[in-house]
Order: C-alpha cells, then structure tokens, then sequence
C-alpha cells in the first residue's frame, strides 16, 4: 500500500474521474478530485454531486473536490482520467507539481491521435520524474460510482509497485487484478472502443446479433494480432482490459462508443453522433489503424471504423468491404 496518511489525486472531474474518487472515499480513504473549472468545482464541493458527469451519486465525505491543482504535491498517487486527446495538455500543465517517483495511473483509454502514443508514454515525455501505471477494464462509472461490483486491471512495469497500487484501489465492489504488461493492458482499453463502435455500427443498421457476434470475434482476433507485434502478452487481451471490457462495451449502449456507432448505423451524421459525449474510439480509430500499418498487421475491423468516421465510406459500403474480403484461414 501507498502512504495512507496521503490522499490519492484523481486529475479530471468528468463521469469516470468522479467515479473513482467516489470508489476511494467508500474505502474511507481520502481522495482529492480536480476538476479544472473553479466553479464547478466549487458548486460540487457544496452539492456533493456532479449534476452535468454523474448525477445521482452523492459523493463520499472522504472526497474533497477542488480546483486547486496543487494538491497534486501531497498525494500518495494521481488518477489520470482526462480524455485521452487532453492527457498531454493537461499533463503540461501540472508536470511542475508532481513530485518525482510519483505514481500515475492512466485511466483513459485512448491513443493519442497526433503521435500515435499509447497514453504511458505520453506520461513519459511530459512527466518524465514520474512513474506511469495503467488502469483498465469492464467498468461503466455509473456502475462503479454506485458501488456495483466489478473487476479491472492495473499495470505498472514494476510489479511490487502495481501490486500496492491495486491494493489501494481495491473494494468489496471493486476488485484490482495487478501485472506488468502496461503496453498490453492499454491496448486492451483503447482498441476495445474502435471494436464497440463497429458493434454499434451493426446494431443501428440492424444486421442481427449474429453479425455482432461475428464482429466482436473477427475484431478481437485483429487486436490480438496487434498486440503481439507490439510485444504485448496475448493472454493479457484475455484478460479484464481485453476481452472482459470488449464483452461489456460491445454489447451494451450504456457504452458512449457503442452508442455512437449505433447513430452512425442508424443514419445519423458523424459531427451529431455522439451526442455531445465522449466516444475516445473516433479519435483513436485513425492512430489505431496507423500503428497496426506500421506493425505490419492487417486490422479490417478498425479500417472499417477508421473510414466511417472519416465519411470516406457508407455505413453500407463499409459492411460490404468488410464481408467482401478474400476468404481465408482463420487465424
Ligand atoms: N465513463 C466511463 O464509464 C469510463 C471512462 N473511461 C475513460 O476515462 C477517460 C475520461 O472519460 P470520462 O470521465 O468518461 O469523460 P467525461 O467526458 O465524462 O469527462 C471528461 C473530464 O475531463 C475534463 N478535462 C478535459 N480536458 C481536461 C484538461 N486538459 N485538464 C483537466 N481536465 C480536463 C473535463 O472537464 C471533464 O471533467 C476516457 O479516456 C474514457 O475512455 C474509462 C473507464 C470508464
Ligand atoms: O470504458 C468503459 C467501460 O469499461 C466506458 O465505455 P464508453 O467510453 O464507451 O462509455
């Protein structure tokens, strides 16, 4: 376990940065959410609930909300849960106030779109005194915020230091696996939104569950692939990060990025799919498929997505190109 008479720091006060400060305080241990807005930050300090990210949950007395950034100094750990997009701005702009050796933890799950940098590494370039961590899995915050079980996965490159971390994070509720496969546990929790946007996909247009079915088997096998020629371990896709978050986000419209695949099927122009909310697997889609062309590894599924939301193809034309590939082995 870390320091116990430090908090932990959860930097970005959206829907999942407030779910694992909520989770912490249940724990009664003490937690410090940022959000980077003074007055909202202050009207949830009063209200005790994040009316815009999470409402309903009432946060835990053990979680202090502020603006203030520089309680980033004093904590034991810092909870990264800013979109992936966001992770290095806002890593720029507090870099001077973590202490070295500082563990922190990503909780997004993305690749950043301009350098095709998994999020630990950006850790690595902005905060280079800092130590990255990786946190991912099956975990919708609304469930994790009102204390509805499940398990995620933490990785760091030192195993004692994850071991710990997980420690802390754990809960009756909330159950931490630990290891050491940062690379494959990230790429677990990016990949797994392209995947569930091809699944919304199919959905919205009405293909029938055997055709998602399909998807999730054909798009899982090519992240796989992918994982392997970045000397990721395979069974660490089998694991929470792949294979337990892919059955949980392409199978449900509680996912933001199933949701916004199902729009796209239904119709539905890309600039209005979303919504107005997150769907991290439109911008990593592109890095994504870049990566995998540099690896050397085919990725169809993430193609598919990648022209989509490019408006290059149809939703028709890209489930036609997808169903009209040469025939092959199934490997
Ligand atoms: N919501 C969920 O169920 C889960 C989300 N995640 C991941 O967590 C990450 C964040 O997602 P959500 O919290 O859902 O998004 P959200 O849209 O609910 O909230 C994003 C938050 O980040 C803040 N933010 C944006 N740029 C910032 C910056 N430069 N500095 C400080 N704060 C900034 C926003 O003000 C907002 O509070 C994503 O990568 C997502 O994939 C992971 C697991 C579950
Ligand atoms: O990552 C998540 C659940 O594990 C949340 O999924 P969405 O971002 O698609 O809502």
């Amino acid at each position: 376990m870390t320091d116990l008479d430090r908090p932990i720091a959860v930097l970005g006060a959206g829907s999942w940065g407030t779910a694992l400060a909520n989770a912490i305080g249940q724990k009664d241990r003490a937690a410090v959410l940022i959000d980077r807005d003074a007055e909202r930050a202050r009207t949830m300090a009063q209200t005790r609930e994040n009316t815009r990210y999470l409402p309903g949950v009432m946060l835990s007395p053990h979680v202090e909300v502020t603006a203030d950034q520089s309680a980033l100094s004093s904590a034991a750990a810092i909870l990264l849960a800013v979109p992936a997009q966001q992770m290095r701005g806002a890593l720029r702009a507090v870099a001077a106030l973590v202490p070295p050796g500082t563990p922190l933890i990503v909780c997004a799950k993305g690749i950043e779109r301009d350098t095709g940098l998994f999020m630990t590494d950006v850790v690595t370039e902005t905060v280079p005194h800092a130590i990255p961590a990786i946190l991912s899995g099956p975990s919708f915050a609304d469930d994790v915020a009102r204390g509805l079980p499940t398990a995620v996965s933490l990785a760091s490159a030192d195993l004692t230091l994850a071991a710990a971390l997980a420690q802390d994070l754990s809960s009756p509720s909330l159950r931490v696996y630990h290891g050491d496969d940062v690379r494959g546990v990230e790429i677990g929790g990016a990949a797994k939104n392209v995947l569930a946007i091809a699944c919304g996909v199919v959905y919205g247009r009405k293909l029938g569950e055997s055709a998602r079915a399909a998807l999730v088997a054909r798009g899982f096998a090519e992240i796989t692939r992918f994982a392997r020629a970045l000397d990721a371990r395979a069974e660490t896709l089998m694991g929470l990060s792949g294979l337990g978050d892919t059955v949980l986000s392409c199978g449900s419209n509680q996912s933001r990025n199933f949701a916004f695949g199902e729009a796209l099927g239904l119709g539905v122009p890309v600039a209005q799919a979303s919504g107005g909310k997150l769907a991290e697997g439109a911008f990593t889609a592109s890095a994504l498929l870049a990566r995998g062309r540099k690896a050397g590894v085919e990725m169809p599924v993430c193609e598919a997505v990648e022209a989509l939301v490019a408006e290059r193809v149809t939703v028709d034309q890209a489930i036609e190109a997808l169903m009209t590939r040469p025939l092959k082995p199934e490997a």
